[in-house]
C-alpha cells in the first residue's frame, strides 16, 4: 500500500488578500465531491500549468473538520484493529501545517491532533462499554521535538534539557528515542493540559514569513494499550507536525533563526533525497544522515501512512510550492507495509501438558497459534473459516507484497515472524502492573467461558521462547544504553563528551561548522553532476559566508548554467507538449529544485570548488602525527594567500615517498581496492572505521555512481573520513 499523500490549500491570509491566487484544483473536477487533481501554472510560461494529481485535494474553504473526517478518522479504527499510523504534514513555512495539525483552540479550528485524541478517547469508552469491562484502554504519550537535529522531551522544560539531547537507537526494526518519557493521560481534558503545556516547551520564533514559525519537527506518539483478559495489544499513532522549508532570501532570519533554518532545510533535503532514493529503488536510502528522516522512517516503517501536504496559494510561493508538489509526487510512490502489532499473552489459558522454564520461572505456556497465518491476528479466525469452505482468505486490512518489502519485513522478528508470544511480565501475579492486579484471579474466571485455543507445534514454541528472549535482551540492552546518561558514566567520559560539546558549540557559535556541511555537500552533488542540488546546496551555505564573494559568483555561474541547460533542453524539446501531465512533471525539472540528470561533464566550463571543500576541522586536529610510517607523508595543503584569516582550509595532501610517481604503495592500493568494493564489513574491519563510518563511506560511494577512489586525497574527502582517518585504515593494514 503507498503513502497516502493529500494536498491542502490554505486561504490567503490578511496581508495576501491582494495577492494572485495561483494554486488551485483542476476545473475538470469541480463536480467532485473531492477533487484530486491540482493546478499550478509554469513560472516560465504561464500560459501552460501543470497538474498533479493526489489521493486527495482540499481547497482553501476545507474545514478542520472534513480534513479530519476524510483523511484521519478512519485511521483510528486500524489503529484499534493493532495498526500503527502516521499522520505527518509538510510544507514550506507558513503554509498550515501547525494550523492542520494543530489548529486553533475554538471546537471548529481544533486540528488532527486534538480530534484523533478525542476519538481515540470516545472509542476506548465504547470498546471498554461494549465489553462489559473486560477490556480496558489505556492512553498514554509522548511528545518530542527535533530541533537542530537533537531531540529534546517536550514535556522537558527547556532548562532541564541536556544540551545534546536524548539519544535515539534502533530496537527490532524500529527507532526509538532512550530516555523519552511517556506520560498516561486518559481523558481529553488531561490530554490537552499536557499537550498545550508541551507546546509552550516547543521552540518557535517570528520570522518575516511566519510570526509564530516553527523551528522544529514536533512528533507525539500516542500509545493505546488495549488489555483483555489474555492478551494486551499495543499500537502507535504518530502526528508529526514538521518545520517548513525556508527560503532564506525571503526570511530576512538573523543568525540564530539561519542557524535554526539551515538544519531544518538540511534535514528537508535529506528527506527528499530519501524520498528519491525510494523512487529510483536504490539500496542505499540515506535515512541515518538526518534524526528527522531516521525517525520517520518513510516507506520503512510498517503503519498507515498518511502525508498532508500544505500548500499557500499565492505566487510569491510559486516556485517553493512547485518544489513541494514534485517532493509530493514522489512520495506518493512510497510503498509501505501494513504490518499488525502482535498482541502479547499475558496469562495460561490452558497447559499444553507441558511446562517451560524461562529465567528460572516455571510457567505454563499458552496455547499459540501456527506461525503461518498469525501475520494477522484478526482476521485469523476468518480465514480459517473460508479455508474449510474452500474460499481464498480474506484480509481485513491488505498486506502489501511486494517482494522486497517483505523480505525487509521478515527481517524485523520483533514484528513479524513472531505468532503469539508468552509474556511471562504479564502473567497476573499480586505485584503485577495495578490495572492487571485489581482483575480477577485465574482461579476465579476459570469459568469464563470458552476461550481461544490453536495449536502450534512444539518446534515453533522453542523458536518464540528464544526470539522472546532475544527480545528482552534487546529491551535491556536498550535500557542499559539509557542507564549510561545516568551517574554511573565514568568521570573521564564525562569530560570528553563536555569537551565534545563544548567543540561542537564553538564551531556554532562561529556559525560556520554547518555552512561547512553544507559546501561539502554542495561540492559532493558538484562533482556528480547534480547541478540543481548542489545549487540549493551553496544556497544553504550562504547565509553562512553572506560576504564570500567567490560563493555568490559560484551560485551566480551554477544558475547560468542551469538556464542554460533548460534552454537547451527546451529548444530540443519544443516539439514535445506543452502541458505535461502530472507524471511527467515529476521528471521534468519544473524548478530549479526539481531533479536534473548528471550532465556530460564537458557540455559546461567547471566551476572551480576548491575553496570551498574543507574538511571539518576535527579532522586535522593531529596533522602532525600522521608521519609515523616512513614510507608516507601526510602534509597539510598550503594555506592559499588569503586576505582573510579564516579562510577554509585545503584538503590534505598525501605523498607515497616509497612509490614510483604516480604509482602507489601495495599498502595503499590495497587500502583503495577495499574502499572501492563497497563492502561495509571489509571496510568496517580497517582501523578506526566502525560500522557508522563505514555505512557513510559506502553511502558515498554508491551516491557517486560509478566513481571510483583513485588516491588518499579523494579518500579523505569523503563525508565522515579525514586525513587522519585515512592514516589509520592505512596503517592498521597489516598487508603489504
Ligand atoms: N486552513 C487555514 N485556515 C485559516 N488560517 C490558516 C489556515 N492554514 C494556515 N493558516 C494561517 O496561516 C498562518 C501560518 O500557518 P502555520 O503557522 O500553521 O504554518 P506552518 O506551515 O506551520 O509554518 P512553519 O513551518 O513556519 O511553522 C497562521 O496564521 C495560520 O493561522
Amino acid at each position: 500500500m503507498s503513502v497516502r499523500v493529500v494536498a491542502r490549500i490554505r486561504p490567503l491570509l490578511k496581508n495576501e488578500l491582494d495577492k494572485d491566487t495561483i494554486v488551485t484544483t483542476d476545473e475538470a473536477d469541480s463536480g467532485k465531491a473531492i477533487p484530486t487533481v491540482l493546478r499550478i501554472p509554469n513560472p516560465k510560461n504561464e500560459a501552460e500549468s501543470f497538474r498533479f494529481q493526489f489521493n486527495a485535494v482540499y481547497d482553501q474553504d476545507a474545514t478542520q473538520q472534513q480534513i479530519f473526517d476524510s483523511e484521519v478518522s478512519s485511521t483510528v479504527k486500524h489503529l484499534f484493529k493493532g495498526f500503527d499510523t502516521c499522520v505527518f504534514a509538510y510544507g514550506v513555512t507558513g503554509t498550515g501545517k501547525t494550523h492542520t495539525m494543530r489548529g486553533g483552540k475554538s471546537l471548529a479550528d481544533r486540528g488532527v491532533i486534538p480530534r484523533l485524541l478525542s476519538n481515540i478517547y470516545r472509542r476506548s469508552r465504547k470498546i471498554e462499554k461494549d465489553s462489559g469491562g473486560a477490556t480496558q484502554v489505556e492512553v498514554s504519550m509522548s511528545y518530542y521535538e527535533i530541533y537542530c537535529d537533537r531531540v529534546y522531551d517536550l514535556f522537558e522544560a527547556p532548562e532541564k534539557r541536556t544540551p545534546s539531547g536524548l539519544p535515539i537507537r534502533d530496537n527490532g526494526g524500529k527507532t526509538v528515542v532512550v530516555g523519552l518519557s511517556e506520560k498516561p493521560c486518559s481523558t481529553l481534558k488531561e490530554f490537552e493540559q499536557l499537550y498545550d503545556q508541551a507546546n509552550i516547551n516547543r521552540s518557535t520564533s517570528a520570522t518575516k514569513l511566519n510570526a509564530h514559525s516553527s523551528r522544529s519537527h514536533a512528533i507525539l506518539c500516542v500509545k493505546v494499550t488495549q488489555t483483555t483478559e489474555d492478551k494486551v495489544l499495543v499500537s502507535r499513532a504518530s502526528a508529526i507536525d514538521l518545520a517548513g522549508s525556508e527560503d532564506n532570501r525571503r526570511t530576512d532570519n538573523n543568525k540564530e533563526r539561519l542557524i535554526e533554518s539551515s538544519a531544518i532545510n538540511k534535514s528537508l533535503f535529506v528527506l527528499a533525497q530519501c524520498v528519491e532514493a525510494i523512487s529510483k529503488k536504490q539500496n542505499r536510502i540515506p535515512y541515518r544522515e538526518s534524526k528527522m528522516t531516521r525517525i520517520l522512517s518513510l516507506g520503512q516503517n510498517n503503519g498507515l501512512t498518511l502525508m498532508i501536504l500544505n500548500l499557500a496559494p499565492v505566487r510569491s510561493y510559486h516556485l517553493d510550492t512547485l518544489s513541494s508538489l514534485n517532493f509530493a509526487n514522489r512520495t506518493k510512490k512510497i510503498e509501505v507495509a501494513e504490518v499488525e502489532n502482535e498482541p502479547q499473552y499475558r496469562n495460561i489459558v490452558k497447559p499444553l501438558g507441558a511446562t517451560a522454564s524461562i529465567g528460572g520461572a516455571t510457567i505454563a505456556r499458552q496455547p499459540l497459534r501456527p506461525l503461518a497465518g498469525a501475520h494477522n491476528a484478526n482476521v485469523a479466525d476468518k480465514e480459517a473459516e473460508k479455508k474449510k469452505s474452500g474460499d481464498k482468505p480474506v484480509k481485513a486490512f491488505s498486506v502489501y507484497s511486494d517482494r522486497k518489502t517483505v523480505s525487509r519485513v521478515s527481517n524485523l522478528p520483533s514484528q513479524n515472524q513472531a505468532a503469539r508470544r508468552i509474556e511471562p511480565s504479564h502473567k497476573r501475579t499480586a505485584d503485577s502492573h495495578s490495572t492487571i492486579a485489581s482483575r480477577p484471579t485465574k482461579a476465579a474466571r476459570s469459568d469464563a467461558g470458552p476461550r481461544y485455543e490453536p495449536a502450534m507445534s512444539k518446534a515453533s514454541i522453542e523458536a518464540l521462547i528464544s526470539q522472546r528472549i532475544e527480545e528482552k535482551l534487546a529491551e535491556k540492552a536498550l535500557q542499559d544504553a539509557a542507564n549510561v546518561t545516568a551517574p554511573a558514566l565514568s568521570a573521564e567520559l564525562q569530560k570528553r563528551l563536555d569537551d565534545l560539546e563544548q567543540r561542537i558549540e564553538i564551531k556554532e557559535e562561529d556559525g560556520k561548522a554547518q555552512g561547512l556541511q553544507f559546501l561539502l555537500m554542495a561540492k559532493q552533488h558538484q562533482v556528480r553532476g547534480e547541478d540543481v542540488s548542489a545549487l540549493r546546496m551553496y544556497q544553504m551555505a550562504f547565509p553562512f559566508f553572506p560576504s564570500n564573494d567567490k560563493l555568490k559568483n559560484k551560485m551566480r555561474n551554477l544558475e547560468e548554467r542551469i538556464r542554460t541547460k533548460r534552454e537547451m533542453e527546451n529548444d530540443r524539446n519544443s516539439d514535445a507538449p506543452m502541458i505535461p501531465s502530472s507524471t511527467t512533471v515529476s521528471q521534468k525539472p519544473s524548478s530549479l529544485m526539481a531533479p536534473i540528470r548528471p550532465k556530460p561533464s564537458n557540455a559546461y566550463p567547471a566551476v572551480d570548488d576548491d575553496d570551498f571543500a574543507p574538511l571539518p576541522e576535527s579532522d586535522h586536529d593531529d596533522d602532525d602525527d600522521y608521519a609515523s610510517d616512513a614510507s608516507f607523508r601526510f602534509r597539510k595543503g598550503k594555506p592559499k594567500a588569503s586576505k582573510k584569516s579564516a579562510a577554509p582550509k585545503r584538503l590534505p595532501v598525501f605523498r607515497d615517498e616509497d612509490a614510483t610517481p604516480g604509482e602507489h604503495t601495495p599498502r595503499t592500493s590495497h587500502l583503495l581496492r577495499i574502499i572501492n568494493s563497497k563492502d561495509v564489513t571489509k571496510i568496517k574491519a580497517l582501523k578506526g572505521v566502525g560500522t557508522k563510518k563505514a555505512d557513510a563511506i559506502v553511502g558515498c560511494l554508491v551516491e557517486m555512481e560509478d566513481a571510483e577512489v583513485r588516491d588518499l586525497e579523494s579518500l579523505a574527502m569523503l563525508k565522515g573520513v579525514g586525513g587522519k582517518t585515512v592514516e589509520n585504515m592505512r596503517m592498521g593494514l597489516s598487508v603489504v
